[in-house]
């Protein structure tokens, strides 16, 4: 079943087109990695999937929901908006909230529940991610990786359609990545769906479903990773994923917690749906 569909959709900027014949449908339950050069519009392409970033053109799909360029809806875009989440780059945590508040916030603003119930989903959500040691602390005292855990955290914290990430290691001391990297393929063996604009290749081939590559504001070609991200082949995205080749490892041991994973998200959403 299609969860997001992007029909005909450019992206203007003053005069300047940076993103142009954009078409693509992600399957619910799906992971798709987003890769191409720097400036090619990944990041925009992410941002018209909640629509962040409204399209000038095209139309916007998400879980039933129509956003159409020629007449925008604040509703429809409030609606989607309201489907998705977004990790960023550089985290984004309210400074003045402790992680366990972090956490909790997107429960408390969409009044999903009282306040008890609200602590202990958020609770839950940090114990799975081995960070409840960390509750407590305000994110000025956490590192990178732990920020950017948290920030994931309350990403799923209330059950989004679609968890959308901006690079979300770019930002991390290289010791840091393998962590983060890890908490992102959890949540893909949860099959909850993800979008990913990464530069991380190989973790890209471990966990994306589908991969769409993206050079100068198009889609240039979109399919397997396996067979997107193939190093063997020849051309133009071959010479990119081959420059892009670094070894990233997930950590084999923390899929021993999957189950315990996966067993308190579905408590979580029973809980609190
Ligand atoms: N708000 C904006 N106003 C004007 N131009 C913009 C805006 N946002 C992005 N651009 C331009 O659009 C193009 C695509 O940017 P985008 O950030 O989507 O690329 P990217 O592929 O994600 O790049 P990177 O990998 O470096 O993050 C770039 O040329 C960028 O300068």
């Amino acid at each position: 079943m299609s969860l997001i569909q992007v029909s005909n959709l450019a992206v203007q900027f003053s005069r300047r087109k940076v993103l142009k014949n954009i078409n693509l449908t992600l399957e619910k339950g799906s992971v798709t990695a987003i890769v191409g050069p720097s400036g090619s519009g990944k990041t925009t392409l992410l941002r018209t999937m909640n629509l962040l970033q409204l399209p000038s053109e095209g139309t916007v799909t998400v879980a039933g929901v129509t956003v159409d360029a020629k007449h925008i809806s604040k509703t429809d875009v409030h609606k989607i908006r309201n489907q998705s989440t977004m990790v960023f780059q550089q985290f984004n945590l309210f400074k003045n909230m402790t992680a366990l508040e972090n956490v909790m916030s997107p429960l408390i603003y969409n009044k999903l529940a009282g306040f008890d119930e609200v602590k202990s989903t958020a609770l839950g959500v940090l114990r799975n991610f081995g960070l409840e040691s960390i509750a407590d602390q305000y994110p000025v005292t956490l590192s990178g990786g732990q920020s950017q855990r948290v920030s994931i955290a309350r990403a799923i914290v209330a059950k989004p359609k679609v968890v959308l990430f901006d690079e979300p290691t770019s930002a991390l001391d290289p010791e840091m990545v393998s962590d983060v990297l890890t908490t992102i393929a959890q949540l893909a063996q949860q099959h909850i769906t993800m979008v990913i604009v990464t530069h991380e290749i190989e973790f890209a081939r471990q966990i994306a479903d589908n991969v769409i590559f993206v050079e100068n504001g198009e889609i240039l070609a979109q399919g397997p990773a396996n067979q997107i991200l193939s190093t063997d082949g020849t051309g133009r995205i071959a010479d990119f994923v081959n420059s892009l080749e670094k070894r990233v490892t997930i950590p084999k041991t923390p899929r021993a917690n999957t189950g315990v994973v996966a067993s308190r998200l579905r408590l979580l959403q029973s809980g609190t749906n």
